[in-house]
């Protein structure tokens, strides 16, 4: 039988916006339910709030008698791998074909066999019409394609609690009453959990065994099919009859100010909570009859059905109906002022900082990842980065050969300009160069996931995003910042060599030996070790930035924007630090 969900007093804003509250509801184990509401009523919302992607501000909602709003992040993930969740875009992973994206949660957390895993990814496929298209990538195949294979990855492990959001959307009418078919075989074998959610009237009415409304940031029904769908209460028989007049107007906001034609204020539930004592009717065209419910085509049982129905005529379940919108009204959350949430994001990009260097060394360690990433930012930061060394190095040179010609110590040019540009201008150089480059593209492409749902996904299948994204990439940040500062320093010093030599008529040996004379080891390391650190900044901010961007184009470019000035502001900062402990802790030669 499938997990239990029961979620008790939730209540979720943002910011001042609240989306619902003190919703309480069981999903009974092994049943379908659905979840219904007008547009932005919040019910995706709802079903992130369930797999603990988002955080209520009050309530409980407990998995199989754990409470997912209080767990540990690490409880969180194992808790989520009893769900096979279905995001409103299918959530598939971009750089993988779509067979990858189905296989990928077995490969994950089975021991299977990859032709064991292949015969299962194949029989999932076929189950939702997509055999031949397995090679694919997500970008290759249409909306409701993704939407199928999203599923076939929803299903791949047979979870035992499944939610769905909008499985209708992005399909035509045959295809939508193929896949509401499919959801009750997939119900018959496996006995899950199911949560739909879903505008569609159609499959409100024949799909789920029980179902819930919200509106007006509550949840307005709940209970039974056979007594949900028979209500004549104003919003629910105005939304499954698709009537335009009702409560239910063009947007939350004017439901609000709606002159209520329909009387949704004087419709109070008898004591019972039942319908039989309402009374008054909403004008919209209730429903009379009930109407059938979809039964599997293999002839099976459906014991989730089967307990459904016994449940009801035992009397064991009624019908909720809310008796009074306003009795909770909470008050809107302030918003933080500036400080305070500055505050705040410096904590968590500390914390971030901090998940990353301890998940560095927990197992698996995501290797070729790693790789990828370190050659991604090598290829697109090795040219700028030379680039910008070869008339830093010249500068350098040219500012203190002048200087010390004026000083009457020429023969000092090469150890300043040495040490100039191997101790502060090629790391810097360096990160600033990976941070506009490689940690922009970062930045990016994990914000573009997070706004495809794919983060989200990565954490329904129980996979830390700081373990298998962040970690690479912060990796690849420092491994690429300590290559290219090298690259970088023997550029700029060949450069200062050049125009002190060449230009400013100095002599090699001189140049060479007052480096030797006043350099010492450590200060080769300095600028290694510094270039190290700068690469982690920039790939914590980076990442950091991604997996924080609000939603939407714009969100990814504002988090782009931002991960790169605020890695320029803080190296500047860390580096004044770090140079100033260096010089405290290893004095110049003869200092
Ligand atoms: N991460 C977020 N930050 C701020 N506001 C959000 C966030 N996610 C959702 N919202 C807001 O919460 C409200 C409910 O959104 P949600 O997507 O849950 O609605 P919905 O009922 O699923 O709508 P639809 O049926 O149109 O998909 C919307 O006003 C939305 O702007």
């Amino acid at each position: 039988m499938g997990g239990t969900v029961e979620v008790t007093g939730l209540t979720k804003s943002f910011g001042r916006q609240n989306i619902w509250q003190d919703v309480t509801m069981t999903l009974p184990p092994g049943e379908i339910t659905a979840l219904l509401g007008p547009s932005g009523t919040g019910k995706s919302v709802f079903l992130k709030s369930v797999m603990g992607l988002i955080d209520p501000e009050a309530g409980s909602i407990l998995i199989d008698g754990v409470d997912m709003v209080t767990a540990k992040e690490s409880r969180r993930l194992a808790l989520r791998k009893k769900f096979g969740v279905l995001f409103q875009d299918g959530a598939l992973f971009g750089s993988m074909n779509v067979y990858d994206n189905v296989a990928f949660p077995l490969r994950e957390h089975t021991r299977l066999s990859e032709a064991q895993i292949r015969d299962i990814v194949f029989e999932k496929l076929d189950l939702v019409g997509l055999l031949g298209t397995e090679h694919k990538l997500p970008g290759e195949i249409s909306g409701g394609m993704k939407k199928r294979a999203g599923l076939a990855r929803a299903m791949v492990t047979n979870p035992e609690i499944i939610l769905i959001d909008e499985p209708d959307s992005g399909l035509d009418p045959v295809r939508t009453s193929n896949l509401a078919q499919l959801l009750v075989e997939v119900n018959t074998a496996t006995d899950a959990t199911m949560l739909v959610v879903t505008h569609n009237i159609e499959l409100a009415r024949t799909l789920p065994d029980n179902l819930g409304m919200l509106y007006r940031r509550e949840l307005v029904m709940f209970g039974p099919r056979e007594e949900f769908l028979l209500t004549d209460h104003p919003v629910v028989s105005q939304f499954m009859s698709g009537d335009p007049m009702g409560p239910i107007g063009m947007s939350e906001e004017t439901d609000h100010g709606r002159n209520d034609p329909a009387g949704y204020d004087d419709y109070v539930a008898g004591p019972d909570g039942g319908t039989s004592v309402m009374t008054r009717h909403s004008g919209a065209r209730a429903i009379e009859v009930l109407p059938r419910q979809l039964v599997p085509h293999s002839g099976a049982v459906r014991a989730g059905g089967m307990r459904h129905r016994e449940r009801v005529t035992q009397g064991g379940s009624h019908l909720y109906v809310a008796d009074d919108e306003d009795r909770h009204r909470v008050p809107p959350v302030p918003r933080p002022n500036p400080l305070t949430r500055a505050l705040r994001a410096t904590g968590d990009l500390f914390a971030l900082g901090m998940d990353t260097v301890s998940l560095s060394f927990k197992r698996p360690f995501a290797l070729k990842e790693a790789i990828e990433q370190f050659w991604f930012v090598v290829s697109i930061s090795w040219l700028p980065a030379l680039l910008v060394a070869i008339p830093f190095g010249a500068v350098i040179a040219l500012q203190l050969g002048t200087l010390t010609v004026q000083i009457g110590a020429q023969s000092f040019t090469g150890a300043a300009s040495v040490l100039a540009v191997v101790q502060q201008a090629a790391p810097i150089v360096t990160t600033l160069v990976i941070a506009g480059a490689g940690g922009a593209a970062i930045c990016a492409e994990i914000g573009s996931r997070r706004i495809r749902d794919e983060i989200d996904a990565l954490r329904v299948i129980g996979i830390s995003p700081v373990q298998r994204l962040v970690v690479p990439r912060v990796l690849a940040c420092m491994a690429a910042a300590a290559l290219l500062n090298g690259l970088v320093s023997v550029v700029g010093v060949l450069g200062g060599y050049f125009f002190n030599v060449v230009v400013q008529g100095g002599t090699p040996g001189a140049y060479l030996a007052s480096f030797t004379a006043l350099a010492q080891i450590e200060d080769l390391w300095v600028g290694e070790i510094k270039a190290v650190i700068f690469g982690f900044l920039a790939g914590v901010i980076a990442c950091y930035r991604g997996l924080n961007t609000a939603p939407g184009p714009k969100g990814v470019g504002d988090a782009v924007n931002q991960s790169v000035v605020i890695t320029f502001l803080l190296l500047f900062f860390v580096n004044f630090v770090i140079t100033t402990l260096y010089l405290q802790l290893f004095p110049g030669k003869g200092a």
